[in-house]
């Protein structure tokens, strides 16, 4: 890739998440997403409350909490919180119905338990991110290692081919301590179902469908915003 396709993609990512930050408002407690796009909006946020915002934010990862704490953001921790009033967060896919593929960047587990407790989700994404149907991208799976050969034999059942993540040739490891399945089902025709599938097994923390979770996908596409929003 070269380096202005590169340059346009940031560029894309920091106009959604310039859009973005307007839906937040005084006093509100915000989901911090994880990955290079929330990073765009993890900092649009920062400069808000240098000029007199007041939120407190919920990271989505270990390395957004750092992130945050070191842009002055102030944080609560997740099982603190009952309610989070917005959340902006990146996606690997999504599609016009608002399915999306997370957990390129392995925060899943948080990232859909920040998600379940947002009223408005947000989904920021440069124009690279939409498809029409999702599972190009193959979805990431977060497993407790001792279930890991049970998980990849009924990944099987599903007709889905899980690899586990590897990083500096050791298992990749999440902030729960657990190992990610990447899992190739090749193009899901039903999100939802293949969704309901992968929660009934055992062993499986959580997996990176988001189905009915997003409130608005907000793409940037050369200088401008496309928002795609739910029923
Ligand atoms: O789900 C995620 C991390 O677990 C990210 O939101 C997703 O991987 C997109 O990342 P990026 O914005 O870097 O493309």
């Amino acid at each position: 890739m070269d380096k202005q396709s590169i340059d346009k993609k940031d560029l894309e990512k920091q106009i959604a998440a310039r859009e973005a930050v307007k839906f937040i408002q005084q006093n509100d407690i915000v989901g911090l997403g994880t990955g290079s796009t929330a990073f765009f909006a993890i900092q649009e946020i920062a400069a808000l409350v240098k000029n007199g915002l007041k939120i407190k934010g919920v990271p989505t990862s270990e390395h957004t909490a750092s992130l945050a704490l070191s842009l002055g953001i102030e944080l609560l921790p997740m099982d603190q919180v009952k309610s989070i009033d917005i959340t902006i967060d990146g996606a690997d896919e999504f599609d016009t119905q608002l399915n999306l593929v997370k957990g390129g960047g392995g925060a899943l587990f948080r990232e859909k338990i920040v998600a379940s407790l947002t009223k408005n989700e947000i989904i920021i994404a440069d124009s690279g991110k939409l498809v029409t149907q999702l599972g190009k991208f193959k979805v990431p799976i977060e497993v407790v290692p001792i279930a890991l050969t049970y998980v990849l034999q009924q990944l099987g059942k599903l007709n889905g081919k899980g690899e586990v993540r590897m990083k500096d040739n050791a298992p990749f490891i999440t902030d729960n301590h657990n190992i990610i399945v990447d899992a190739d089902f090749g193009l899901i025709s039903d999100p939802a179902a293949l969704s309901a599938s992968l929660n009934r097994i055992e062993g499986i923390l959580a997996h990176g469908l988001f189905v009915q979770l997003t409130s608005k996908v907000i793409m940037g596409k050369g200088t401008e915003t496309i928002i795609y929003a739910g029923n």
